[in-house]
């Protein structure tokens, strides 16, 4: 479905898919109809893993459940991506910020006179991904131990929790009074939104800078050990020795007048010279990058994070490279499989069809 929405171009495949399905191949299959259902069945006697994130349900209903399954193929990782676990919601389809709003992420996100925030990064749907890869190779590796294969099953609701663990460790803190680090002035019993508040043990903010566009910031930390270096930089030197802010404990209680003074300085300057001067004193910061200033960066181009696909229906696109940098097994990125564009590749070579029986499956609508 995702090959249509958001299309920029007409009749080529949308970046929506391409985007997120390079290094795959692609087969069509009615898995509905007998055939189909063979066809799966001996996919499914030949595959290492099996994953679907179909509605809840469905892959039963077509008539594979787990125990069917590992009957065709004991050997198999079998893994679903689902909204939610066991119990109540079980049923419930999910989307992004659906996980986003049960696992913790919303209410923790945003600032405090505003509404639940949802975040940019997609943690509920390619945050899920990356968990059920996570599951996926530790039953893998359990296999080659064992030779026995196994159901591995992923809630976007848990995975988003499993993200979100700091703010239950705050939820628990409350217990004992106000968190000193975040922003708030008014805390209840739930944990409230404390905008750019770092969530770690040394405090940061993001910090206006020239020329004062929408992402014309710094995220700005301040380590005890920074402090020094950051009065002479923000052209306060005296702050350093000041017993009211030499100290973290000292400077704790005003952390917004801290931030006020350090944007004094941050506001004179662009982004990038902050940047520069705040790492020659080895201050950890960044610079609030724009879609655009990260598709065009050299550095993550360079380390092949941002990479050039060559598609053979839309042409070259830009896509996001792998971030796993492993030493024996580099990565190259290649294209999105079109629509079947491997069926007959996989059917008639793999599984040993007849090329007049594709012919065939083509005109029963069952690939
Ligand atoms: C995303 C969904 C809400 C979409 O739900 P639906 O619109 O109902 O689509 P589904 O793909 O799940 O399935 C619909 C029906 O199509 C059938 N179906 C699917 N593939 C086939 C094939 N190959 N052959 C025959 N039938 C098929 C399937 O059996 C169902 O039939 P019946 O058995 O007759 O019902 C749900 O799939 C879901 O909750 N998935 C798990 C959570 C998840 O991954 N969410 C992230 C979405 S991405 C996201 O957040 C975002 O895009 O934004």
């Amino acid at each position: 479905m995702t090959r249509g929405q958001l299309r920029d171009v007409p009749d080529v495949d949308s970046l929506y898919f391409t985007m997120l399905n390079c290094n795959k191949r692609s087969v069509t299959l009615n898995t509905k109809t007998e055939r189909g259902k063979e066809i799966l069945t001996a996919l499914i006697e030949r595959s290492d893993v099996l994953v679907e994130n179909f509605a809840p349900g469905a892959v039963d209903r077509m008539g594979f459940t787990w125990e069917r399954i590992r009957q065709i193929n004991p050997r198999i990782v079998y893994a679903s991506i689902k909204g939610f676990g066991e119990g109540p919601y079980t049923g419930f389809k999910a989307y992004e910020v659906v996980a986003q709003a049960m696992g913790g992420s919303m209410a923790t996100t945003g600032f405090q006179d505003g509404p639940p925030m949802a975040t940019g990064a997609q943690i509920g749907d390619s945050g899920t991904g990356v968990h059920a890869v996570a599951g996926i190779l530790a039953a893998l590796f359990q296999r080659e131990r064992t030779g026995r294969g196994q159901r591995v099953n992923v809630a976007m609701q848990h995975a988003v929790l499993n993200l979100c663990r700091v703010k239950l460790r705050d939820q628990q803190r409350l217990a004992h009074g106000p968190l000193a680090e975040y922003p708030n002035d008014d805390f209840t019993d739930e944990v409230p939104r404390s905008g750019n508040a770092s969530g770690g043990g040394q405090p940061g903010w993001a910090v206006r800078c020239a020329p004062g566009g929408p992402n014309d910031y710094v995220y700005v930390i301040v380590q005890p050990v920074g402090w020094p270096p950051l009065t002479a930089l923000i052209g306060r030197p005296e702050l350093a020795q000041d017993p009211e802010w030499a100290t973290p404990e000292a400077r704790l209680p005003k952390l917004a007048k801290m931030f006020q003074l350090i944007e004094e300085w941050t506001s004179t300057l662009p982004k990038w010279e902050v940047l520069e001067r705040l790492n020659s004193h080895n201050i950890p910061c960044g610079p609030i990058l724009s879609t655009r200033e990260i598709i065009e960066d050299r550095s993550l181009a360079d380390n092949d994070m941002i990479v050039e696909v060559d598609h053979p229906e839309r042409g070259p696109f830009t896509t996001v490279g792998n971030p796993l940098k492993l030493s024996d097994s580099p990565v190259d990125i290649t294209t999105p499989p079109l629509l079947g564009q491997h069926t007959e590749e996989i059917l008639v070579g793999e599984l040993g069809l007849a090329h007049e029986e594709l012919r065939l499956l083509k005109t029963q609508g069952v690939i």
